[in-house]
């Protein structure tokens, strides 16, 4: 459709003509973007406005880190680019961290951040807001561009979304300069300069002999193991997975964002014997899945004495040996790779031993055994298992449900207790542990899924994106937020025995954060028992309404994240005293 931003007045000459703000939203509708997660301001308050007029779906936040947030997740969950619009210099500073933790959990993603005029920022004359945005976007995602003429809209959208989704996927910069948006053009010529992008991730094949190298070291596995990372979830090959899993019959270990896609209680899933998986198995086969902190880089004491082959699967072929050798890699996407497994196991495949499935179930149920009355305890305040045996129960009646989740203790304890059962429901603080994920990440769940979320947060994780809670209600989205509130980070117990002022991970004792819900019109809930917070969560995922429950937690509850991967802070604390 031609969008008519104006008609040139010189008599005998009238023609159509568009602009830069026009081109710019035919170009994203053209490609199929129809949601746009933005803090409005200068220069781009017209774009957000012409963009809604025009059909798109435009989510204004409170702050541009958690549209960047929302964004990148949104990429995550429909391999489509998400995109976050803001302003220039300190608006496009607040969006740059969630482009960067884009690019490192490979989400697609585009920031698009509208600039000061070349011409001064070059010469550093001072304009509003000046700053060179492209080259300190550069170093922190795939690919940076910026479009300085109306006709190079088209192309400057078309290689964003390329290089945001095509390989391994990641976050992407395109700067828009101020004056690019007022540029007129003729109208024809304007929807002729714009492109539609096709594949833009093609399917990457992997080469026969991989895939026969892979299998080879797989059959020759007495302990083999199956680890499936976010990037397998990321590929929405379910079924081709589900199939290559069970035909294996190897045990599986899903990453944290990788839990449900096969069920965490599906027979083979060793989440619950975590450790002597890690420490036993002699194959290790990942996919989707990378050797980095996570996984504590694929040796050391996790790893156990068993010597170990690792086969991996993924996307970027320099991903392959980073932290140890990799005897059988198969570069490829996912679906395509997981395919080709299943057509070479057809001919017949031979499961693992029994007695390494059975040492690994049996390990599986003692944990769960050993969890489960910590569960059922009803105490009052909650300690952190009274709270997630509850919301473990929530999502098992309601596994359509999206669970956010971010915190230290919050984070760690819920991983392990609540179970998923379908592919990219659990959405968490991602590859590098950040906190402040999520509100953004809540609401974009909301709106790409339409399912309702439940958002699992520490108090201290919560501050980072807590005034997005006036969006939630702006949107009236199906959004369940559930705080943790110990009065503190880690806990709430610590003295500052120097002077008066409150120790360094301390909050206001008792603090009542279901106020914030119900300052916008949303529904707060204070919730001092298990019952309690069984009440008020089932009420809110029955009714849709935005919701916050301050669950009460007990303060000397909860212990300094000490165990990530191969780091230890509180050890490292002890020896420096
Ligand atoms: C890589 C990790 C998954 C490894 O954690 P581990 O504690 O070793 O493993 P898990 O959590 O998966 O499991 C812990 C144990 O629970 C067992 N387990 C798992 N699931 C279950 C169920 N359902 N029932 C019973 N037991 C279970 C599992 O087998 C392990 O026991 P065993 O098998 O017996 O060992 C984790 O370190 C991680 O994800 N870290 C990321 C944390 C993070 O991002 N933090 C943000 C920083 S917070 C921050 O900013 C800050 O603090 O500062």
């Amino acid at each position: 459709m031609l969008n008519t931003a104006t008609k040139s007045e010189a008599p005998g000459t009238e023609q159509e003509l568009t602009d830069g703000f026009h081109l710019v939203i035919d170009a994203l509708k053209l490609n199929g973007i129809n949601t746009i997660y933005n803090v409005p301001g200068i220069p781009i308050t017209d774009l957000g406005r012409m963009a809604q007029a025009e059909g798109i779906r435009m989510i204004s936040f409170r702050h541009e880190q958690n549209a960047g947030y929302a964004a990148g997740i949104a990429g995550y969950l429909t391999k489509k680019p998400g995109i976050c619009l803001t302003v220039s210099a300190p608006g496009f500073l607040n969006g740059l961290t969630a482009l960067a933790h884009a690019t490192t959990n490979c989400y697609p993603m585009i920031l698009i951040s509208g600039s000061s005029e070349r011409e001064i920022v070059d010469l550093q004359q001072g304009d509003y807001e000046e700053m060179d945005q492209l080259a300190i976007a550069k170093p922190l995602c795939k690919a940076a561009y910026r479009v300085l003429h109306a006709q190079d809209i088209g192309i400057g959208l078309a290689r964003a979304i390329r290089a945001a989704v095509s390989g391994r996927p990641g976050g992407v910069y395109l700067d828009l300069p101020a004056k690019l948006f007022g540029q007129v053009m003729n109208a024809e010529a304007g929807q002729k300069s714009l492109v539609k992008v096709i594949d833009a991730a093609p399917a990457q094949i992997p080469s026969p002999a991989s895939i026969k190298r892979a299998l080879d070291v797989l059959k020759g596995a007495k302990r083999p193991l199956i680890i499936l990372g976010k990037g397998a979830a990321y590929a929405q090959a379910d079924e081709e997975i589900k199939t290559f899993v069970e035909k294996s019959g190897i045990p599986f270990l899903p990453m944290s964002m990788a839990k449900g896609l096969l069920s965490d209680t599906h027979p083979q899933c060793a989440g619950a014997a975590r450790s002597t998986v890690l420490k036993e198995s002699d194959v290790v086969l990942l996919i989707g899945a990378r050797l980095n902190w996570l996984l504590s880089h694929g040796k050391g004491k996790s790893w156990g004495e068993t010597p170990k082959k690792f086969i991996q699967v993924d996307i970027e072929p320099r991903e392959m040996d980073s932290n140890v050798e990799i005897v059988a890699p198969v570069v490829g996407d996912i679906g395509s790779v997981v395919s080709a497994f299943n057509q070479a196991m057809a001919s017949g495949w031979t499961a693992p031993p029994a007695e390494w499935t059975k040492a690994i179930s049996t390990k599986r149920e003692e944990n769960v055994a050993k969890m489960a009355p910590k569960l059922m305890n009803n105490k009052s305040p909650m300690d952190y298992h009274g709270a997630l045996g509850v919301l473990k129960n929530v999502i098992k009646d309601h596994p359509e449900a999206i669970l956010v989740n971010e915190g230290a203790n919050t984070l760690d304890l819920a991983r392990g207790v609540i179970d998923m059962y379908r592919p990219r429901k659990r959405l968490d603080v991602g590859t590098w542990g950040v906190m402040g994920i999520g509100m953004g990440q809540a609401i974009a769940a909301a709106l790409e899924t339409g399912h309702p979320v439940l958002a699992v947060e520490g108090d201290s994780a919560f501050g980072f994106s807590g005034m997005e809670v006036e969006t939630i209600c702006r949107y009236n989205l199906p959004i369940c937020v559930v705080i943790f509130n110990n009065d503190g980070i880690y806990r709430g117990t610590d003295v500052n025995s120097v002077n008066a002022d409150p120790a360094t991970t301390v909050f206001v004792k008792g603090a009542r954060y279901d106020k914030m819900m119900e300052a916008f019109g949303g529904v707060g809930v204070n919730a001092t028992s298990p019952d309690e917070l069984k009440r008020a969560v089932n009420e809110a995922m029955a009714s849709g309404k935005p919701t916050l429950i301050n669950a009460v937690i007990d303060p000397a509850a909860g212990s300094e994240s000490g165990r990530i991967g191969n780091l230890n802070p509180q050890s490292v604390l002890q020896k420096k005293k």
